[in-house]
């Protein structure tokens, strides 16, 4: 496994020639992408957030190349991601993976029990009442919850989240720390890796393992996705951690570095495209 350990750029990483090793015998690719954190930074509150112009063109590009197959894998509500890219020929997937949006409109949602899904609205109130305070609220996305406290003063950040989780699991769900903020889920074994492969076999069936795979993530629910496509893909955490334990073959540092390896992709199928008409 390379796992470069990139200091302050991603200007050590070469894109290109890892991309060329890694596609030499390939015509097409599957990429996962998450949203914030790799195409986006993050912010203060979600509703700020925005992908550059020159990432939203990247993006454009990608989505014509017919050899590259792209879904955004994002933890926010569906319409949410879906909204905030809107790009065309994208697979949207969100809340983690327990909904996805496919090309031709097909949509699915993974089913949570009515035993859980009953506990989601006291849950969500007894939340509500107890720790939406200090600035801290909670993001209701149907199917999942963030409490998020980035704007909290920071004495009191701890003990809010603190307070928040202790809610959560006396209702039962599962709390994960992410960028000031508590990610709230249902126990049921689903996670945006499962949600991957099922996107992988509903286009490809078992053929999918024979697939080349790419994923590029910032937080540990992409691990999920990195650890399925482990030995086989190519995968891309972003952080600026050189400690960070990882499933992913490479660290990136930035967003910016995410939109390099992005732009090395576009550039990989455009001198393949530009060969063959060539040939022609
Ligand atoms: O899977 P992702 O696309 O990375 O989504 C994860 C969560 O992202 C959002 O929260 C995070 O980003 C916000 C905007 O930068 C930031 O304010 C917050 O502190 C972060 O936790 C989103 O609001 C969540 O719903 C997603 O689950």
């Amino acid at each position: 496994l390379k796992n470069i350990q990139s200091t302050s750029s991603c200007g050590d990483i070469d894109f290109d020639s890892i991309l060329k090793d890694y596609l030499k015998n390939a015509t097409e690719i599957d990429i996962f992408l998450d949203f914030d954190g790799t195409l986006a930074e993050i912010t203060p509150h979600p509703n700020n957030t925005v992908t550059t112009t020159s990432m939203k063109n990247t993006l454009l590009e990608l989505s014509k190349h017919p050899e590259i197959s792209t879904t955004i894998i994002s933890g926010r509500a569906l319409s949410d991601v879906e909204q905030k890219i809107q790009i065309d020929n994208f697979t949207y997937s969100g809340n983690h993976g327990f909904e996805i949006l496919f090309t031709n409109g097909s949509k699915y949602i993974h089913q949570i029990p009515e035993s859980l899904s009953a506990n989601f609205s006291k849950l969500l109130q007894e939340l509500e009442q107890k720790v939406e305070k200090h600035n801290a609220w909670i993001e209701n996305k149907i199917y999942s919850l963030t409490f998020h406290y980035h704007e909290t003063p920071e004495h009191l950040k701890r003990m809010l989240m603190e307070q928040a989780i202790l809610i959560v699991t006396k209702y039962g769900y599962r709390a994960n720390q992410a960028h000031d903020a508590i990610e709230i889920k249902p126990p049921i074994q689903w996670n945006k890796g499962l949600a991957a492969e099922y996107i992988l076999s509903h286009k490809y069936d078992d053929l999918w393992r024979n697939r080349k795979i790419l994923s590029v993530g910032d937080d540990r629910t992409d691990e999920d996705i990195m650890k399925v496509i482990k030995g086989f893909g190519l995968s891309f955490r972003v952080t600026n951690h050189n400690d960070l334990v990882t499933n992913a073959d490479y660290k990136i540092p930035t967003v910016e570095c995410v939109q390099e390896l992005l732009d090395a992709i576009n550039r990989h199928y455009l001198k393949k495209q530009s060969k063959c008409s060539c040939k022609n």
